[in-house]
């Protein structure tokens, strides 16, 4: 039997070009277990992705800040917290570098997002100012309550799903994910991973994008 997947989007289930990888549409609507989308990216985005999939729409998006699993959704974090250091962080020249659609943030419940040409360091002063954390994904800079994560996510929809955390196997390419490793039972980080990912991950690939990924998910098939 497969294991219980956990797996990040950017830089996993993509190409080095950001687009989701064809191949997914044909390994993850045929996985025999259940399969939890982790992301940083904004609520609307991993449901779109097990909309189009057809697989249950199991997520944990905005780094934790949002669970939906069985029909059921809650939130973490403290977005007017994140609004109020925004505000002080355009005060003070910074720019989020989106546009006037900024389709990065609209949606988002629990965090904000910047660019990753915005200022980090007055990101990151500003952060601490107002008692949040700045997480490096490698495509954003997302502007967060601390102790808000992925993994803890992962523990709360395995719970409703009525399985344990520990039987997941998760993949990830970020420090976003450090937490999501922690959570589940293995992991990995593919090749593309940063060094905190790489750090934390059971097994480091060489694979890259979802190259990377697939070869995982083959051996894991293999094994069952
Ligand atoms: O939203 C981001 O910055 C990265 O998203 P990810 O967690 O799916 O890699
Ligand atoms: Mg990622």
């Amino acid at each position: 039997m497969v294991p219980p997947l956990a797996l990040d989007i950017d830089g996993t289930l993509t190409t080095r070009s950001d687009q989701i990888d064809p191949r997914v549409f044909e390994v993850l609507p045929a996985w025999e277990a259940p399969i939890v989308v982790a992301t940083g990216k904004s609520f609307p985005y991993p449901v779109a992705l097990c909309h189009f999939l057809g697989i249950p729409e199991q997520v944990v998006a905005e780094n934790g800040g949002v669970v939906c699993a069985d029909g059921q959704v809650s939130f973490q974090g403290d977005r007017d917290r994140a609004e109020q250091a925004i505000e002080a962080f355009r005060d003070r020249g910074g720019d989020l570098g989106w546009d006037a659609a900024d389709t990065t943030n609209r949606w988002r419940e629990s965090e904000l997002a910047a660019h990753i040409d915005a200022d980090e360091e007055l990101l990151r002063a500003v952060a601490e100012e107002f008692g949040l954390e700045v997480i490096d994904t490698g495509y954003a800079y997302h502007l967060k309550t601390p102790g808000v994560e992925k993994g803890d996510g992962l523990a709360a929809v395995a719970d409703i799903l009525g399985l344990d955390a520990g039987s997941f196997v998760a993949i990830g390419d970020s420090e976003n994910d450090v937490s999501l490793f922690g959570a589940a039972g293995d992991s990995y980080a593919v090749g593309n991973a940063d060094k905190r990912a790489k750090a934390a991950a059971e097994t480091v690939i060489d694979g890259e994008y979802f190259d990377g990924t697939l070869g995982v998910l083959e051996s894991l098939q293999a094994e069952a």
